[in-house]
């Protein structure tokens, strides 16, 4: 393990590279003036990484994820991968990273910045003051099941196939990492599944209502059917503090809470593991949005998922709580003296590149740290 603190940056591809120039410039001031300072290390992933070396992910990289305190990963993927083989696409890269480093908690918070209420497709009241976290299963369910593939049927047709899978002990420790984060916050998970179609969502039913017996009585519990849960999440969004879900449903709803706070370029995520015997958790921080080739290679990308991923790393990982608020506090400032990046803009406002981004946040981390 390494001695310093240490942190993989895995750019990858699109947007990737260019919102993490932005985050490695924060690191940088972080260096300088408030002597905070990271062994830092950089390598490929997805197509990136294809290109090189013909994988998603290289094995000397998986190894260096497995010894670092922290991976910030970009995004991966992009029209020029899409046609490769299923075990050779980009996407596979951050499934490997997912699944080997058992990184089965993933946090994705759901915050309406008040500068960006009228960003949201949906009306103010409906999403101002808005904070929800939505806890997404990372490691089990259909992502990973067996069977899957493609197979040739004797009547000349073909059949995919992907399979649910979830056991007591997978839906248990998402579980609790819920509860926990709810009593942190206002005490209330929602847990959410299809289980009145689907057995493995009667078991995660039944094993988040023991749970919850056993050792979370404290925390209110409710659950919701997904389908509704998405519905809900545009109708009144407000009604939920922590949403515990299964891998794919957790995809698709964390998806739907970015656009209300305005758009997928502002959602950060943290994709935990359990702490180990030297009291170290693995971890992965990365923007939920993807690599976005629309808009790659032009300097139009919104960098805060990203920053605000790192921020993250900064709280979950370094206990650098003090160092983690500056960071939000530096976006939230910028915010609201009208700065934006397209896809956030506003009548009235003046859309800015993805590094003047960058700019205005290390002005601000300037004028707050005096
Ligand atoms: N974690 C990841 O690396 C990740 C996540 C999602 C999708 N992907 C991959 O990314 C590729 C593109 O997927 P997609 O188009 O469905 O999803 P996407 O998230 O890349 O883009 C969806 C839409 O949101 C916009 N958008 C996303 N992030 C933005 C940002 N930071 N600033 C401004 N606008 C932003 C894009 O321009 C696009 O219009 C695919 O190959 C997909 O598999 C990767
Ligand atoms: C790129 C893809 C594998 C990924 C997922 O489906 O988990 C993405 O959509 C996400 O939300 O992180
Ligand atoms: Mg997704």
């Amino acid at each position: 393990m390494a001695a310093n603190k240490s942190i993989l940056f895995l750019p990858g591809d699109g947007i990737g590279p260019e919102a993490m120039t932005q985050v490695r410039r924060v690191i940088e001031w972080m260096g300088r003036e408030r002597s905070v300072s990271f062994d830092l290390d950089e390598d490929l992933v997805g197509g990136a990484a294809i290109d090189a070396h013909g994988v998603p992910l290289a094995d000397a990289t998986m190894e260096k994820a497995l010894n670092v305190d922290a991976v910030l990963l970009g995004a991966v993927g992009g029209p020029k991968w899409d046609d490769l083989p299923f075990e050779k696409k980009p996407e596979r890269g951050l499934l490997r990273l997912r699944k080997e480093m058992e990184l089965y908690a993933n946090l994705r918070p759901a915050l309406c910045f008040e500068a960006l209420v009228s960003a949201s497709s949906l009306k103010p009241e409906i999403v101002s003051g808005l904070d929800i976290m939505i806890v997404r299963e990372l490691t089990g369910g259909v992502y990973f099941g067996e069977p899957r593939g493609i197979e040739e049927l004797p009547d000349g047709q073909r059949r995919g196939i992907n399979t649910q899978v979830y056991t007591t002990n997978e839906i248990r420790r998402v579980g609790d990492v819920a509860f926990d984060l709810a009593r942190k916050r206002s005490g209330h998970v929602t847990s959410s599944e299809k289980a009145n179609v689907m057995e493995s969502g009667v078991l995660w039913r039944q094993e988040i209502t023991k749970l919850h017996q056993e050792k979370h009585s404290d925390i209110k519990l409710d659950h919701m059917y997904a389908d509704n849960a998405g519905m809900q999440l545009v109708r009144n969004p407000k009604q939920f503090d922590v949403i515990v879900t299964d891998n794919l449903f957790g995809d698709m709803l964390s998806d739907v809470a970015a656009m209300l706070t305005g758009s997928l370029g502002m959602l950060p995520s943290a994709s935990l593991g359990d702490v180990d015997a030297n009291g170290r958790r693995k971890a992965l921080y990365e923007p939920v949005h993807g690599s976005a080739p629309d808009i790659a290679g032009q300097d139009k990308a919104n960098p805060l998922a990203t920053l605000l991923s790192y921020a993250m790393a900064l709280r979950y990982t370094f206990d650098l709580a003090e160092e983690a608020d500056l960071v939000e506090q530096a976006v939230q400032n910028v915010l609201d003296s009208g700065i934006r990046t397209p896809d956030i803009m506003a009548e009235g406002t003046k859309a800015v590149s993805t590094s003047a981004m960058g700019d205005a946040v290390l002005a601000e981390l300037d004028r707050l740290n005096g």
